[in-house]
């Protein structure tokens, strides 16, 4: 009998669900408590430094040693008088996760005493040793240093451990010694400078001169998979690979369509109350929770918030998800596709542009001034996309993402945009109006009249309609951007997103300021140059099935890219108008941008690697070899069928079953014996591009093959000898 795969079993079905203590405050008493907040702010510093970093955090403004001693000061009394031992600067290397190396507060004195200690000079720099993080070979080894800088506009926070300590985190860039970014924050800062700078100024020249400040906002939806620790340890390739190698559809999967916003399960439940109560504490706005559509599949959603805040408390969010479910016996999957044939899990990241004077620039209104406004940043960001869609497509691409896009309500590889039966009309009756030097405005006239713009309807969010199958869709006052991968920080495609929005917008301006030199009143020009881009970015507008061939045919027609595999795409990122734009704009240098490319390559390759080792040792070690135990078995059987006289028609089929066992087991050892050459010749090329071609093709199609062979079998031998838990018993969380 498989013996681990039933103790495991059983272990998970005994699982009590594990209580959690609820507040009895409000969440309003309790909200942001772990957090270095205004109010906290406004309390422990003088007026003078609290000016200082406030200016810090909404202008970028640096902050004098003075100021940062006193922050640091304060930082550290608060801090201890919540227990904290311990302060880190937290960042976001290139690794994909976070990282923190935690310091004392105390130090020792010349005399040997120990002291509480905490400077500005510790808050504001820190030099961890960067030589074991992802370069891209900007440096070499020898050159190992790195800093990390205080981010203020992300309030410090408090991380509880489980051992009942906690440390204060201080959000922070991370730059090699030479001032290359090694890390996502850094490029999404810049990148949401610029887009301020870019909106602001075609706000203050066209629509308000009020606005002084425009920031990119993102709600993070975040898609999970449960699976209990026991049957989690009971899978090699969840635990190396963090998705299942192997592993036959269940009878029940997800064609019921009864798991969706279905009742949530007790243990389940539990552990999103506890994990959300201590994201409330962090200051995470998470509101909503519920079932996904796959079995064992949820989902939980932060309202928006400023784009380096919300992939800040989404990158913190990952983190405490995996800590709180520990707690309660349970791993979570942030695998794109843990599972194959049901479906993946996204995070789709809700993207829009708001004014400090509290305008959603994506947001339809009633009031014809406001829909010219609201027309220019849709059709601009619209434009943006179709003139950059390879750099979307490359900043979503990774081995996981490249096993989820194209099912399962998971958009395909091509990028287009969603934007919904209303939207469509609207952008169609812009297109059609008359050239703007044929319409004669008469003294009086309604400009907006005359443009037919004070038509748009305010569109209700109820109204617009969706589309699983898009990338990117336009859901009534902001964008979503479907394709990013589970598992992803965001950062990487929100620095991307804004990037190119606000080079479009720059271009917008230098467009529409033609027209007003001649004299041209601005809304006709504003009107004539966004009639243009809708006719040149026609092309991404798509509206249909993403997934059917009749797409993928017309999308080529139209010249839109289809880049299946993460190393193609990510190929996109070393093209001259890719390093043109994010050098022109100081987002990456070439250098920079080279480096990216190659941590995401070898990232890619090592991610398929780690899969086909893990698919080889298996497939091997625990699929055949049980296989040939069982076909004895029935060998025997057989025989002993025969020695009493049975007549050979009765266990004819028997035997059928033992040739199959031994096609598959026969068919296994030749695939994996083939997979080891082809990994091998693919290790032994030099340029990386070409390495990764390989994998992606010759090594991953093994993958495919072997699986079928050990899914085959697994419908086969005996349920009680099978060593791994089957889809059945994974998907099946309480
Ligand atoms: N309901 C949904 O939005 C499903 C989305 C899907 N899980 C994805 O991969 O993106």
């Amino acid at each position: 009998m498989a013996i681990a795969r039933f103790k495991a079993l059983e272990l998970a079905q005994s699982r009590p669900t594990v209580p959690v203590k609820i507040p009895t405050e409000k969440v309003t008493d309790y909200y942001g408590s772990n957090t270095f907040n205004d109010e906290v702010m406004r309390s422990l510093l003088s007026p003078e430094a609290y000016l200082k970093i406030t200016n810090a955090i909404e202008d970028g403004k640096k902050i004098d040693r003075e100021a940062a001693d006193e922050v640091a000061a304060a930082m550290k009394s608060w801090a201890l008088s919540k227990g904290v031992t311990h302060y880190t600067h937290w960042f976001q290397p290139l690794t994909g996760t976070t990282a923190e190396k935690h310091d004392a507060f105390f130090d020792i004195t010349g005399k040997g005493k120990a002291v509480e200690k905490f400077k500005g000079s510790a808050l504001v720099q820190q030099e961890p040793d960067a030589s074991s993080f992802p370069n891209g070979g900007i440096r070499s080894t020898f050159e190992a240093r790195g800093y990390t800088a205080w981010d203020p506009s992300s309030p410090a926070f408090i991380m509880e451990n489980v051992a009942g300590t906690a440390t204060l985190c201080i959000p922070s860039v991370f730059v090699s010694y030479t001032g290359e970014a090694l890390d996502y924050k850094t490029p999404l800062l810049k990148s949401s400078e610029l887009i301020d700078k870019a909106a602001t100024k075609v706000m203050n020249e066209y629509f308000s001169r009020e606005v002084s400040k425009v920031s990119a906002s993102v709600g993070i939806e975040q898609e999970y998979f449960l699976v209990d620790e026991a049957l989690y340890n009971a899978r090699p390739d969840l635990m190396m690979s963090g998705r299942t190698v192997f592993g036959h559809s269940p009878a029940k999967g997800q064609q019921l369509e009864d798991h969706y916003f279905g009742s949530i399960p007790s243990r389940v439940n539990a552990f999103m109350v506890d994990f959300e109560l201590e994201a409330l504490k962090l200051g995470m706005p998470v509101r909503t929770r519920h079932n996904e559509v796959a079995p064992a599949q949820f989902e939980v959603a932060p309202t928006f918030e400023e784009a380096n805040l919300a992939c800040d408390h989404n990158a913190l969010l990952m983190d405490l998800m995996n800590k709180v479910a520990a707690k309660h016996k349970m791993r979570v999957l942030f695998h794109e596709k843990p599972f194959s044939g049901i479906n993946g899990s996204g995070k789709h990241n809700n993207w829009s542009l708001a004014t400090d004077t509290g305008v959603n620039l994506l947001g339809p209104s009633t009031k014809p001034k406001e829909n010219l406004r609201f027309l220019t940043f849709f059709v601009n960001t619209i434009k943006a996309v179709h003139d950059y869609a390879d750099l979307l497509r490359a900043s979503i691409a990774t081995a996981g993402n490249e096993h989820r896009l194209g099912a399962n309500e998971a958009p395909p590889a091509i990028v287009s945009i969603f934007i919904g039966t209303e939207m469509t009309r609207v952008l169609n009756d812009l297109e059609n109006l008359s050239e703007m030097h044929d319409i004669k405005l008469e003294k009086g006239d309604n400009v907006y009249l005359r443009l037919g713009i004070n038509k748009i309807p305010a569109l209700l969010l109820d109204n617009t309609d969706r589309n699983r199958t898009s990338p990117f869709a336009f859901t009534g006052n902001k964008f979503e951007f479907r394709a990013v991968g589970s598992s992803a920080n965001s950062a990487a495609p929100m620095t991307i997103l804004n990037t190119i929005v606000a080079n479009q917008l720059l271009q917008f301006r230098e467009e529409v300021d033609v027209y007003l030199e001649k004299g041209i009143k601005k809304e006709l020009a504003i009107v004539e140059v966004l009639k243009k881009y809708v006719k040149q970015s026609r092309k991404i507008l798509f509206e249909g099935n993403g997934y059917s061939e009749e797409w993928a045919a017309e999308a080529a027609e139209r010249g839109l890219s289809n880049l299946k595999t993460a190393p193609e795409a990510l190929r996109k990122y070393l093209d001259k108008s890719a390093i043109d734009l994010f050098s022109k704009h100081g987002i990456f240098n070439e250098i920079e941008m080279h480096a990216r490319y190659e941590i995401e390559i070898e990232n890619y390759i090592k991610k398929i690697q780690i899969e086909s080792r893990v698919v080889g040792d298996l497939a091997i070690n625990h699929i055949v070899s049980t296989s040939l135990k069982y076909q004895t078995q029935l060998v025997d059987n057989v025989r002993g069928q025969k020695e009493i006289g049975i007549d050979p028609q009765y266990y004819a089929p028997t035997i059928e079953i033992i040739k199959k066992i031994s096609i598959y087991t026969a068919k296994i050892n030749n695939l994996v014996d083939e997979m080891t050459e082809a990994r091998k010749e693919a290790n032994n090329v030099e340029d990386t591009a070409e390495r990764a071609r390989l994998y992606s093709t010759k090594v991953k199609n093994y993958l495919e093959e072997i699986r079928y062979c050990v899914d085959k079998l697994e419908l086969i031998v005996d349920d009680d000898e099978w060593p791994l838990p089957k889809y059945r018993e994974l998907l099946l969380i309480r």
